[in-house]
């Protein structure tokens, strides 16, 4: 029982059709891992082992972690940089293989970091759907220059055709900074012109926004509710962006249905 279980929110349990929380490994060791999902892995839906980390890692880890995340029904997968790394150079089907013998069950395609023609990543996706996996894709660019060049327009196409293509979720790149990057600005403040242009445009239940600062989880769940989807969670902050949901914390008390 939950230690004041009387004055709970409950939201929706797993596995979530929405308000889904995906959380950012940077390169935790197994008994933190552990530790902190025992704790909170129930509000972890996916859990992104970021960018290459996980090259760098022992693989015995690296499977062991991945083992005690699905045993709390979390969706470990790979970051999109992996994918991208994989993809420059040329082996792709070395990264299918080894993601599988790892036990990852959904891999991250993205074009943050390369030049990647739209049909090669749409190619890559259905590419990795049939290898079985879960895809995620996200869409913007990590260079905040280069992501200036994306148009609203642009993005949501994007979004469309790869959800098309087998995405079970778009994510809205924001990175680990959440600053100057797609939807929020240098100060990372949001920009809610842009974001409602792309939700009068695409089904917002497909997104998952990276929103990595407290205040821009603040500002989703005041916009769009609990059950908005968001990423790039630091694993400092799930129980902290739990409280948020349930309007266990200042910013939202007593806002939240
Ligand atoms: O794209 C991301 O959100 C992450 C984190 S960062 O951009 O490298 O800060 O990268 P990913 O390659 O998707 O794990």
């Amino acid at each position: 029982m939950k230690a004041f279980d009387f004055l709970l929110n409950k939201r929706e349990e797993k596995p979530r059709s929405n308000g889904i929380t995906m959380v950012l490994d940077k390169g935790l060791g197994l008994e933190t891992a552990e530790s902190l999902m025992n704790i909170s892995g129930e509000y972890v839906d996916y859990l992104k082992f970021g960018w290459g980390t996980s090259i760098i890692h022992d693989e015995d880890i690296i499977k062991a972690k991945v083992e005690m995340y699905k045993s709390h029904d979390i969706i470990p997968y790979t970051g999109g940089t992996l994918f991208e790394l994989a993809f420059m150079n040329d082996k792709l089907d070395e990264f299918f293989k080894r993601a599988h013998e790892l036990g990852f069950p959904a891999i991250e395609i993205s074009d943050g970091s390369i030049n990647l023609a739209h049909e090669d990543k749409l190619d890559s996706i259905r590419k990795a759907k049939d290898e079985g996996f879960i895809v995620l894709s996200e869409v913007g660019k990590k260079d905040p220059n280069l992501d200036k060049e994306l148009t609203l327009d642009e993005r949501i196409s994007f979004m469309q055709s790869e959800l098309d293509a087998g995405s079970s979720l778009i994510i809205v790149e924001a990175r680990e900074g959440g600053k100057n990057i797609g939807i929020f600005d240098a100060s990372g403040n949001a920009k809610e012109d842009e974001i409602d242009y792309i939700l009068d445009n695409f089904d917002g239940d497909k997104i998952l926004w990276e929103a990595p600062n407290k205040d821009q989880q603040v500002f989703f769940i005041l916009k769009l509710g609990n059950t908005v989807n968001l990423g790039n969670v630091s694993s400092d902050d799930i129980t902290s962006l739990e409280t948020l949901r349930q309007g266990l914390r200042g910013d939202t008390v007593g806002k939240i249905n």
